[in-house]
């Protein structure tokens, strides 16, 4: 499987406001180009913050890019996977509108009425991990089902969570022309952060888009 990270960030490295308040950072260039994005992969994963925040629908916008998946045999939209160990995207939330398949990976603390009710939403449902999702075991358990390319759109929790497991092997990131501030405000890489072994990256682009530049990484392993 091949894992691409792909978030926008503000020059000060926040990917929302201290009140986890969507904000446009890209402009329509980097909106496109990410939407292009959704419709090269097979599946959108995102963690549960991301859910509660915003309310994704992570579909593809554009319908030629739609129409191109169904002609090449896909599914017109990716799948939709959603990190939530305990079980708290709303049974309204908009990755459940049945728009695409939706994978919800809980953890084994997951309370089985919770899980019957997703079901009865038309969630996927995929146990792994005592406490918290082992995201190692759920993305082999997504390749068998024929997930080749994952893109993962955020936020900072699971992000540093695929970088802390060695699970990443691309990340492509928006900076935008805005400061958020906030030392609280969501980061690109949250979690507990690391104090050694960090995982070391190659510079594979830079290029101007919109306001802002994209900057494109190979992930190479971890380094002290
Ligand atoms: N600017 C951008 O490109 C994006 C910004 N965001 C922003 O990010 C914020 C949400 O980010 P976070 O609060 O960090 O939440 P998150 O979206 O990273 O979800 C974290 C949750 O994922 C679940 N999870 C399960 N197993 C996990 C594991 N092994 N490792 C890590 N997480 C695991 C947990 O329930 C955890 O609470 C929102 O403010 C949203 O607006 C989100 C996506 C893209
Ligand atoms: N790539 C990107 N650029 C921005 O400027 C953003 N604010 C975000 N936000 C994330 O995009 C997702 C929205 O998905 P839908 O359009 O509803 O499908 C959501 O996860 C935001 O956090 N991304």
């Amino acid at each position: 499987m091949h894992v691409v990270v792909n978030a926008a960030m503000s020059a000060d490295g926040k990917l929302s406001t201290r009140r986890r308040e969507q904000i446009p950072i890209s402009g329509p260039d980097d909106f496109d180009r990410v939407d292009q994005l959704r419709a090269d992969s097979d599946a959108v994963m995102v963690g549960v913050g991301t859910v509660l925040a915003d309310d994704p629908s992570l579909t593809v916008d554009d319908p030629d890019r739609r129409e191109a998946r169904t002609e090449r045999g896909d599914p017109a939209n990716p799948a939709r996977v959603v990190a939530d160990s305990r079980i708290r995207t709303p049974p309204d939330a908009r990755v459940l509108d049945g728009s695409a398949e939706t994978y919800l990976l809980v953890s084994e603390a997951a309370p089985t009425d919770f899980i019957e009710e997703m079901e009865a939403a038309g969630a996927y449902v995929i146990a792994a991990g005592e406490d918290r999702v082992d995201l190692t075991t759920v993305l082999a358990k997504l390749e068998g089902e024929g997930v080749d390319q994952l893109m993962v759109e955020g936020g900072g929790e699971l992000i540093f969570g695929l970088f802390e497991e060695g699970l990443v092997d691309e990340l492509s990131v928006f900076v935008g022309p805005k400061i958020l501030g906030g030392r609280d405000a969501p980061t690109l890489a949250d979690g507990d952060g690391f104090v050694e072994d960090f995982p070391a990256l190659d510079l594979t682009g830079v290029e101007r888009l919109d306001d802002g530049v994209l900057l494109t990484w190979s992930v190479d392993g971890r380094t002290e």
